[in-house]
């Protein structure tokens, strides 16, 4: 069996929001940027080591500057690259607001439901523009056993390096079209439909991490209330970076301790596979309607097509 050290894979691939545009508490030790079918990452992926050796693909969303905003993340790019590179899972980062007085700004959330308002307007499929036609598996957007596996992590974290901030699991996110906030009736609405917290980018990035039969799971981090609070100004970006440097600190933390435990658990095989082969029977299309070209360009993802 491979061992995770210096020359072993990386099973683990991280994605950092806003304020998370590196895991610099660990070592680097190189820098890669794959040119995909679907173009280049956010940006270039840094492969870093714990100390046991055990590595881990890191990958800023918006660029490490910040440059990019949500609804143009090249996201295709950067789930195709860090497939290329190995990587087996994914834990995302996401600042984002909270619909429920309880999550309050500074917590973390692992959410278990999303509600999709981004429909149409980012690309959110691998299979599009192509001759093949492919429906995932999305009713459980993200990997139950990577969730079951980090909660109690999260947790433990969380409870010895941050006391106070406290973990929310099995939770609602909405996802909308950015970059402006919502209105205040947006707001109610998402609370009265069910949502508990809301960004603007876990979509496409979890539907396009099943199409990769990537496990996927979210680490929320509170920074706001957004606009559905009486008598409280709507959310603003000053708002937003306020909790921001201590939510990305906490957040590298919780990072450094789930990687090892989740490289492992991926190692031994039996423990996330819930990603693996959940898009074999997904195709439709009549094997000889699918062109060589397209089915060359999936194969980067998906081992169906070679
Ligand atoms: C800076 S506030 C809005 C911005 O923050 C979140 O980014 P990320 O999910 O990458 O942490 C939210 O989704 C918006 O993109
Ligand atoms: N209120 C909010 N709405 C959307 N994305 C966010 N990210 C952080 N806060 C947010």
């Amino acid at each position: 069996m491979a061992e995770a050290g210096q020359d072993g894979p990386v099973l683990v691939g991280v994605i950092g929001g806003s304020g998370l545009y590196n895991l610099e508490h660990l070592t680097p030790i190189k820098e890669v940027n794959p040119e995909t079918p679907w173009g280049f990452a956010s940006s270039p992926i840094t492969i870093s080591a714990l100390p046991s050796g055990v590595r881990v693909a890191f990958v800023a969303r918006h660029g490490t500057a910040h440059n990019i905003n949500p609804s143009s993340v090249p996201t295709r790019a950067n789930i195709a690259a860090l497939k290329s590179l190995g990587v087996k899972a994914i834990i995302a980062f996401s600042a984002v607001g909270s619909l429920r007085e309880e999550i309050r700004p500074g917590d973390f959330v692992i959410p278990s439901q999303i509600i999709d308002r981004t429909k149409g307007i980012r690309p959110s499929s691998f299979f599009e523009g192509t001759s093949i036609v492919g429906h995932a598996m999305f009713g459980e957007p993200f990997s139950g056993q990577l969730v079951s596996l980090i909660e109690p992590l999260v947790k433990k974290e969380l409870e010895t390096e941050a006391p106070g901030v406290q973990l929310h699991t099995d939770k609602c996110v909405v996802v909308m079209e950015g970059p402006q906030f919502s209105t205040r009736a947006e707001s109610n609405m998402y609370r009265a439909w069910g949502g508990d917290i809301i960004n603007m980018s876990t979509l496409p990035e979890a539907k396009l991490a099943r199409e990769a039969e990537l496990s996927y799971a979210l680490i929320a981090t509170a920074t706001d209330y957004d606009s559905w609070r009486v008598g409280e100004e709507p959310v603003t970006v000053a708002e937003v970076i306020k909790t921001l440097k201590t939510n990305a600190d906490a957040s590298r933390k919780v990072a450094a301790a789930l990687i090892e435990d989740v490289s492992n658990a991926l190692l031994k095989g039996d423990v996330i596979t819930d990603g693996e082969g959940s898009m074999r029977y997904s195709v439709i299309t009549h094997e000889s309607s699918q062109t060589e070209e397209d089915k060359k360009k999936l194969s980067y993802i998906l081992p169906y097509f070679s």
